[in-house]
């Protein structure tokens, strides 16, 4: 049974996991190898759960976990059931993380990557006993999706894809097992898929930005929210989709690089929010009021998707 958990990487993601695993009562050891990064996840785990108790997330009736910093790895991963491996998507960073907690951890600790998009099968490559590595892919912001993919590799056992799958159910996520370990698994290839035409339009002037995030927000993803893709194709008529996608497909963005607009912004250290200018521009102030305001609207949306409201 999974009780104590390390999560390696306090960035983006990490704090927001941590939050939600110590509310689904599991004991959980951050680290991260930046001093700052532990600095600014104690401020992140607040927000988050405050965030937690918006949604009404409540705690089991064994108590709430705890969530504990540490800025030594083998402290961290010392008598961990599972560690979670949340480092940035470069296969030679988490490479290193693997090789370094190798000697760290009992042969049976499962060890789960929260990659983007990597195989599994490649990340098994770098770490012994890899029938105890599984892919857990969480969505950002994570202590507020409640969606978790599931990834066996090649040599993941299939008893490790269970218990993953168990523990998400058991603090009352949402786990979707991916048959195949293909690159992006399934949540990725679908946002990419519609990132990359997106990109597209914009890069060729067909709309501004602002107009794009309104059409797509307003115009497929309010609606995809209540009706998947599956269901979607029914409700507007395979005969429609197959009218349609007998032109359209063709047209749409083939690129296989990445977008020359992207490049040229990451050259110049537009990341976005991250830095304060990507596609958007944003000030710290400005930063703080959207945090807060789409985590509203998201607890807000979830509450009624969910029934309770
Ligand atoms: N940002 C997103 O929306 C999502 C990201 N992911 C995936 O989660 C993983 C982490 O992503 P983010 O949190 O966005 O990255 P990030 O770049 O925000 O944070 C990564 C953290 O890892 C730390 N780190 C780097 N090397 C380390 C090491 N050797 N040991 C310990 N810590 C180390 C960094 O100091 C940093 O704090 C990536 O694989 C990413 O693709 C998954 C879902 C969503
Ligand atoms: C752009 C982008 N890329 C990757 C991920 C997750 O792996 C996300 C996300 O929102 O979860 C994303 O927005």
């Amino acid at each position: 049974m999974i009780q104590r958990i390390a999560i390696i990487g306090l960035g983006t993601m990490g704090p927001g996991m941590a939050a939600r695993l110590a509310r689904g009562g599991l004991q959980v050891v951050a680290y991260d190898v930046a001093p700052g990064a532990i600095e600014r996840a104690g401020s992140m785990l607040g927000v988050a759960e405050g965030v937690l108790d918006a949604l009404g997330i409540a705690v089991p009736p064994a108590g709430a976990g705890t969530v504990r910093f540490t800025d030594d790895i083998a402290d961290a991963v010392s008598g961990a059931d599972l560690v979670i491996e949340n480092v940035p998507e470069n296969i030679s960073i988490k490479a290193d993380v693997y090789r370094t907690i190798d000697s760290l951890i009992a042969s049976d600790t499962i060890v789960a990557s929260d990659t983007s998009g990597i195989p599994i099968t490649k990340l098994q490559a770098h770490i012994s006993h890899p029938e105890r590595m599984v892919g857990m892919h969480w969505s950002n912001p994570p202590h507020i999706i409640p969606m978790i993919e599931v990834i066996a590799g090649e040599k993941t056992a299939p008893h490790i894809v269970t218990t993953i799958r168990d523990l998400i159910r058991s603090i009352g996520l949402l786990p979707v097992v991916v048959k195949k370990d293909v690159p992006g698994f399934v949540e990725n290839r679908v946002l990419y898929a519609l990132l990359r035409e997106a990109v597209d339009l914009v890069e060729r002037g067909v709309i501004e930005p602002e107009d794009l995030d309104t059409c797509v927000s307003w115009g497929i993803g309010y609606k995809i929210a209540v009706i998947g893709p599956m269901a979607l194709l029914d409700m507007a008529g395979l005969d429609i989709y197959k009218s349609v996608s007998s032109f359209l497909n063709a047209d749409l963005s083939n690129r296989d690089d990445v977008a020359p607009m992207v490049l040229e912004k990451t050259n110049a250290s537009k990341l976005g929010i991250k830095s304060g200018e990507g596609m958007f521009s944003y000030t710290p102030e400005q930063t703080k009021a959207l945090q807060g305001e789409r985590a509203r609207k998201l607890v807000a949306v979830r509450r009624i998707l969910e029934g309770r409201e």
